[in-house]
This record gives C-alpha cells, sequence and structure tokens, in this order.
C-alpha cells in the first residue's frame, strides 16, 4: 500500500507496517511518536527514521526531518485510524466490554456463547487472543494499537466472524483499540482500582465512558448491566449518544434478573425476557458470574443472538480460568478456590459468592500487586478481613516495591491478618489450617502464571500449588 493512498498527501513511498518503538521500525513503517509515562516518543523520530520510517504520526509541535509529519489534535487517534487501514479486514462483528471487574470473564462467556450458537469467535483480553483452538498471550489486557489490529486481522483471516475485547481504562485512555467498527459495548460495574494511572475516580470513569461516547459505532448497542451504582450515568451516555441500549440485570429491559438462588455447583435464575420467563440452572457458582454471564448474553443479543439459542448456551457455559477455579480438595476436605479478586470489590465478590457454601470458616488468602494502587491495599485488607473468617496476608507480584511494605498497608486494613511473605507458604499454611467444613480462597493471581519480583518473574501457579500443598 502506497503512504498517498493511506494518508491525505501525494507520496509514491510503499508502507510495510506501523511501530510504535523505534527500535521495532522496519524500512517502510510508520512509526507513532507519543509521549509515555517514562519516555517521550518524539526522542526517537530521528533514529526511526534513520531505520526505515517513510512518515513519522506525532503532535504537531514535534520535530520531524526527512521524512511527512502527520500529525492531528489527537495524534494517536491518527496513528490508529491510518494503521487500521491498513490493517482491514476484520471480523465482521466486534464486541467490547469495559468495567472494573468482569471484563476478562464477560468476553470470554460471551466468546463460548458465539460459539455455541455456530459462529467461529474468539475473545481478546488478560487471558491472550483465544479461540476455539487456543491461547496465545499478550502481556497486556488491551495490547498496543500495532499488536491489536495485527491480531484481529489475523483473526479475520483465520475465518473468525466474531470477536469480544476487553477494552481497559489504559487502552482506552491510550487509544490501543481503534479504527474498526464496533458493534456493541458493554459494561460490567465501576469501582476502586488504577488510581496509580488515573488521577481520580472521575477519570477512571470518565476513560472508560470513552468506549460508550467515542469507541462504538454510531449505529450500535450498548448493553449495560443495571446492578451498580454507576449503570444509570453509563446509560446517559449512550442516551446521548443514540446507541440501541440493551440493560440486563435486575430490573433490566432486554434480560431481568427475577431471582436467582445459590445451589452446590452452581445457580438456578428466573429470567425475563420479552415478557416470558425462562428458568436457567448456571453451572458457574456466585453472584458476580451471574453478572458477567447475563453481560454476555446481552452482547450476543446485541450481535444478532436469538435468546432461545443463548439461553441454552448459558445452560452449558464452561468456567473461566482463575474466576473460582476449584484447584483442589483438601486432605481434610476443604475446598480450594483460586480467583482473580485484586481490588476490594473484586474480594467481596469473591467471598460473596463462596460464602453461601460454607459451613465451616473461610480462610481467605490475599496480596496486592507492587506498583500499582497504593490506597486500594488497606481497603482490600478490610474487606477480606470483614467478610472472612480468617485472613492470611502475603505476597502478589511485589514488583519494583518492597514486599514488606506493600503487606503492612494491608495489615493496617486487616488487624487480625496472620503475615506470611512467601506465598507458597501461605497457601500450604491455609490449606493445612482448613478443616472440613471450611473452604479456602487464594485471591489476585486467578490464571498468572508467574510472581514479579524486581524486574524477574519466577514460576508461580496459585491453582499448581495449591494442589501440592494439598497432596
Ligand atoms: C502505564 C502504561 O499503560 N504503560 C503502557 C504504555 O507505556 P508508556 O506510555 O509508559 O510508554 P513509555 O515506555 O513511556 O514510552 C513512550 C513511547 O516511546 C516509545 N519508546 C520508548 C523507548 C525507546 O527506546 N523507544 C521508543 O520508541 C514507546 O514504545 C512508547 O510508544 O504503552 C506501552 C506500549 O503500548 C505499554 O507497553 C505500557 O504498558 C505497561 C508495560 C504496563 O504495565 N501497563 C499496564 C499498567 C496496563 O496497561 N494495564 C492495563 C489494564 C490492566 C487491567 O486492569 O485489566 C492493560 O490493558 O493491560
Ligand atoms: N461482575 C463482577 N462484579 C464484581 N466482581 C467481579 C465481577 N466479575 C469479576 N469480578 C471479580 O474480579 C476478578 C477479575 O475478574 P475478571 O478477570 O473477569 O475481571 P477484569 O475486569 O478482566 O480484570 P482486569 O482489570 O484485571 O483485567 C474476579 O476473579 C472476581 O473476583
Ligand atoms: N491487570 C491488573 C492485574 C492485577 C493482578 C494482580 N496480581 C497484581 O499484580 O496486582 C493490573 O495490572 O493492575
Ligand atoms: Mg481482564
Amino acid at each position: 500500500m502506497k503512504l498517498g493512498d493511506l494518508a491525505d498527501l501525494e507520496s509514491e513511498s510503499q508502507v510495510t507496517g506501523f511501530a510504535l518503538d523505534h527500535r521495532k521500525v522496519a524500512p517502510g513503517n510508520i512509526f507513532g511518536a507519543f509521549p509515555g509515562t517514562r519516555f517521550n516518543g518524539e526522542d526517537f523520530i530521528a533514529e526511526a527514521v534513520s531505520r526505515g520510517a517513510v512518515a513519522v504520526v506525532a503532535a504537531p509541535g514535534a520535530v520531524v526531518e526527512g521524512v511527512p509529519h502527520l500529525s492531528a489534535d489527537e495524534p494517536r487517534l491518527l496513528f490508529a485510524d491510518l494503521a487500521a487501514r491498513f490493517y482491514a479486514p476484520f471480523p465482521a462483528t466486534i464486541a467490547a466490554v469495559t468495567g472494573t471487574n468482569g471484563k476478562t470473564s464477560t468476553v470470554e462467556l460471551t466468546r463460548q456463547l458465539w460459539r455455541m450458537a455456530g459462529h467461529r469467535s474468539a475473545s481478546i483480553g488478560t487471558l491472550g487472543v483465544t479461540t476455539a483452538d487456543d491461547q496465545v498471550s499478550t502481556g497486556l489486557t488491551t495490547p498496543d494499537i500495532v499488536t491489536f489490529l495485527n491480531n484481529m486481522a489475523g483473526l479475520k483471516r483465520m475465518g473468525i466472524s466474531h470477536v469480544a475485547y476487553e477494552a481497559s481504562s489504559h487502552g482506552l485512555d491510550q487509544y490501543r483499540a481503534e479504527g474498526m467498527p464496533v458493534s456493541a459495548a458493554a459494561f460490567t460495574n465501576f469501582s476502586r482500582d488504577h488510581l496509580d494511572y488515573h488521577a481520580d475516580m472521575d477519570s477512571y470513569f470518565a476513560a472508560k465512558m470513552r468506549l460508550f461516547d467515542e469507541v462504538v459505532a454510531a449505529d450500535g448497542a450498548a448493553v449495560v448491566w443495571t446492578g451498580d451504582p454507576r449503570s444509570q450515568e453509563v446509560i446517559a451516555h449512550a442516551k446521548r449518544r443514540g446507541l440501541r441500549l440493551l440493560t440486563v440485570g435486575p430490573g433490566g429491559d432486554m434480560i431481568a434478573l427475577v431471582s436467582r438462588q445459590s445451589t452446590p455447583l452452581g445457580q438456578q435464575l428466573l429470567l425475563r425476557h420479552e415478557g416470558r420467563e425462562d428458568r436457567l440452572s448456571l453451572p458457574l457458582i456466585g453472584a458476580y458470574q451471574m453478572n458477567n454471564v447475563l453481560t454476555a448474553a446481552g452482547l450476543v443479543l446485541a450481535t444478532g443472538g436469538c435468546w432461545t439459542e443463548t439461553l441454552a448456551g448459558m445452560g452449558r457455559l464452561s468456567p473461566v480460568r482463575g474466576r473460582l477455579e476449584r484447584a483442589v480438595i483438601s486432605r481434610s476436605g476443604a475446598p480450594v478456590y483460586v480467583d482473580y479478586a485484586h481490588t476490594p470489590d473484586a474480594v467481596e465478590a469473591a467471598i460473596g459468592a463462596l460464602r453461601p457454601h460454607v459451613e465451616g470458616r473461610l480462610i481467605t488468602v490475599i496480596g496486592a500487586g507492587g506498583d500499582r494502587d497504593h490506597g486500594k491495599r488497606p481497603q482490600m485488607g478490610t474487606v477480606a478481613a470483614r467478610l472472612s473468617d480468617m485472613v492470611i496476608v502475603t505476597d502478589d507480584n511485589p514488583r519494583s516495591e518492597d514486599p514488606a511494605t506493600i503487606r503492612a498497608a494491608l495489615l493496617a486494613g486487616a488487624p487480625g491478618a496472620i503475615e506470611i511473605g512467601d506465598r507458597r507458604e501461605a497457601i500450604a499454611e491455609a490449606i493445612g489450617m482448613a478443616k472440613a467444613g471450611d473452604i479456602v480462597l487464594v485471591a489476585g493471581k486467578g490464571h498468572e502464571q508467574g510472581q514479579i519480583i524486581g524486574d524477574k518473574v519466577l514460576p508461580f501457579d496459585d491453582v499448581a500449588i495449591a494442589r501440592e500443598c494439598a497432596a
């Protein structure tokens, strides 16, 4: 493709791809130079050009010599639009999910429901790029725009027609997923996280609302979970944009949750859709998983799915990796669950999911990640202590921070908790003290395969360690 065909200028240069990092520039690439949190991409423009960049997208004030300087008020958006034109075509049906918790679960459940309805489907998010046969990690929840568009185009070439992706607030803020027609956008919930990156809760919320205000197609749909204190605000954004609105949850217009009862292996739901009531035996435990299932069903309906088929699909869903995953049953008969709860709200949701199944004590193993929102730590400790019978505070990806300082912040909110820094020892201790009737919850890492200490990633899998400790 010629540069002159992509951008509004006369140029016969052949464009071979796009790059955001000067070290990845190949001859013929368009380089995107943007200020980040650690570097200013504009400092690498000259090097990118000497490596063969044929144009540079950067803010109007940037210095670009030797190749065309493409600029706009929001240069990241221009870069995304050009890259999307280069990498197209993409799968015909794309849905995006935002919210503090539940994005990974919802995109994965949506992928499963589409598949059961006969579509070739994929999801992109924290678990990587997932199809029926494969899972490839990208390292981020919402990958950078070049990786993202490349993945989308690759899925299209594989014959995938339906993709659900996770729109993280970082991703939305940095225009990491743009330029494709998004048919439906969903909101799961909103609570505290990532205040290391966003200035306050309002700017965090505003970043998420870009999905409804700008990213989803103007003739697209908004699927909104009704049970969150901010749901009405999301609905207002969707209405202002003129989106087709599908509300799901208590009092929902598209899918109303009439009643819910926990069962030993799942939950019984009574749902109302278009005036008709249906029972559903959901094979997943926990209210939060039900929220995500109904949101996923909303996305399927929003993208042309039929109710009968979607309802049948919901009854056959498989669990999502690392979300209330039952790792093992201890020798004394106590089930050990691994869950990715790493915000105060998620800890509450995970414990709430298990509570109806506890006869004895609920023992929670919990930590918080380093180089991430500090303020959420004592809040996570408080929620864990209030809702569990026993709490063990341990390490969860300390990254560049002193792990003892992170633990102290959690302990400040959970004064009665036991402190065991080594995560394996903490899990072993919890499993060792659990008796029949007790439940152990290992929170925070879910599917993760490593413990990040400094800049090293040591192999660590909560599920595998729990099994070893229970053996
Ligand atoms: C805070 C954050 O979001 N950082 C992301 C961001 O980096 P940045 O803007 O800080 O980039 P930077 O390192 O300052 O560099 C600025 C620019 O100069 C370029 N550069 C830099 C150095 C160089 O030698 N040459 C060069 O060209 C960089 O490629 C970049 O374009 O853009 C990078 C490229 O897309 C991301 O890899 C990086 O993710 C970091 C690694 C990260 O940890 N991100 C996490 C916090 C994150 O994004 N999480 C969200 C949410 C998770 C969730 O809750 O689900 C996610 O979507 O994963
Ligand atoms: N609908 C929900 N409401 C409250 N908590 C939830 C909900 N869904 C998931 N959670 C909690 O959040 C954890 C993470 O879930 P999931 O991975 O689906 O969310 P996410 O939004 O993708 O998270 P991340 O921002 O890290 O990518 C779960 O393990 C659970 O503890
Ligand atoms: N996507 C989240 C994951 C947190 C998981 C937890 N194990 C941690 O390391 O804090 C983040 O990067 O903030
Ligand atoms: Mg996720």
